[in-house]
């Protein structure tokens, strides 16, 4: 027997939380500037580090966004994902499912076929040689409008072959999932899957117009449902995949502390939870990490963590076949510790 914090480490599992650009190290942030001639306003990795104070969602988004700036190349793009790959792969990861941002970087004049075909080369890489697979969601900025969506959509077509599905995340409060109904219809229809951010800052009503006029297929934190009695017993019934990030939620003040944290009631409640970093460079931790503290906050039990790992396999966008060989690698690891 080991104890919880190894029996994690080894544990396989699937990341379906994890916003590329928010895996910017501050270490990585002054290298990129200094090879692309970028000024930043830090001094210091130090000093990086230590703005990394944030009140709630939008002081953090206020410092990713400006943070995303050194990205420039494709070889940027690139090495972003491959380094994240290398501490995923650390971490039992064998399946990632990335979000990116592309509204953040066309808007400062960054070709979306820089970004993707960047990325998507650090992911080829990252499964020839740590044998980590993964997939590409598209996210629309949330504060930008739908036409503005759309025009992503668009830019995106000739990588629609190898981006999985669409997301919506960024500044939630104010921006209701209704406002996309239309851009994830069409999405739906090119055959993309869909997911949300819902219910991190936003109220009940967001996860349910979410759920309702999106149509999603699986659901980005989702938090505040658990204020709703129905909501919480339709997402059981509808076995609705949440992607949790418990050290985003503490770090942007959605909870206070990591002891209050909804995921016991979640998963005594049958919810499908799955635990990820979210912006793992921003939020001081990365996948073992957010298991190991709710794990030490909250006393999951081994059995919890078996579960939120096969959750993780069973609700990524891969076929029965795959999800069945990655569920086994659980079950080989179980009979080898
Ligand atoms: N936690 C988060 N919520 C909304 N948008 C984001 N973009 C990056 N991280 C995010
Ligand atoms: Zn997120």
């Amino acid at each position: 027997m080991t104890d919880l914090n190894a029996f994690i480490s080894g544990l396989p599992k699937a990341e379906l939380h994890l916003h590329i650009e928010g895996s910017l190290e501050p270490e990585q942030m002054f290298a990129f500037a200094k090879r692309n001639g970028v000024s930043i306003p830090f001094a210091s990795v130090e000093e990086v580090r230590a703005a990394y104070a944030f009140s709630n969602l939008q002081d953090f988004l206020d410092i990713y966004y400006a943070g995303a700036d050194v990205l420039r190349t494709e070889a940027d793009f690139h090495d972003l994902a491959f380094a994240y790959f290398q501490r995923a792969a650390a971490d039992s990861v064998r399946h990632a499912e990335i979000f990116f941002d592309p509204q953040t970087h066309t808007d400062r004049g960054i070709p979306f076929g820089v970004v993707a075909d960047g990325l998507l080369a650090g992911m080829a890489r990252a499964e020839a040689e740590l044998g980590v697979t993964s997939k590409l969601i598209l996210c629309f900025l949330r504060h930008l409008d739908e036409d503005a969506a759309f025009d992503t959509l668009k830019a995106a077509e000739p990588w629609l072959d190898r981006i999985v599905g669409v997301g919506l995340d960024s500044s939630e409060v104010g921006h209701p999932p209704s406002k996309f109904q239309r851009v994830f219809a069409r999405a739906r229809d090119m055959g993309l899957k869909l997911c949300a951010h819902a219910g991190e800052e936003g109220p009940p009503e967001y996860v349910r117009e979410a759920l309702d006029l999106l149509r999603i297929d699986r659901m980005d934190h989702g938090n505040r449902s658990m204020e709703d009695e129905a909501l919480i017993a339709r997402l059981a019934a509808e076995r609705m995949t949440l992607t949790v990030c418990p050290l985003s939620n503490l770090k942007l003040c959605v909870v206070t502390d990591l002891k209050d944290h909804p995921v016991p009631e979640m998963l005594r409640r049958g919810l499908h939870v799955t635990l990820n970093s979210d912006d793992p460079a921003y939020f001081g931790g990365y996948v073992n990490d957010n298991y190991r503290a709710l794990a030490e906050a909250v006393g999951l039990s081994r059995e919890d963590v078996v579960r939120v790992a096969r959750n993780s396999f069973e609700g990524a966008f891969l076929s029965d076949a795959e999800k069945a060989a990655r569920l086994a690698e659980i079950d080989a690891y179980l009979a080898r510790v």
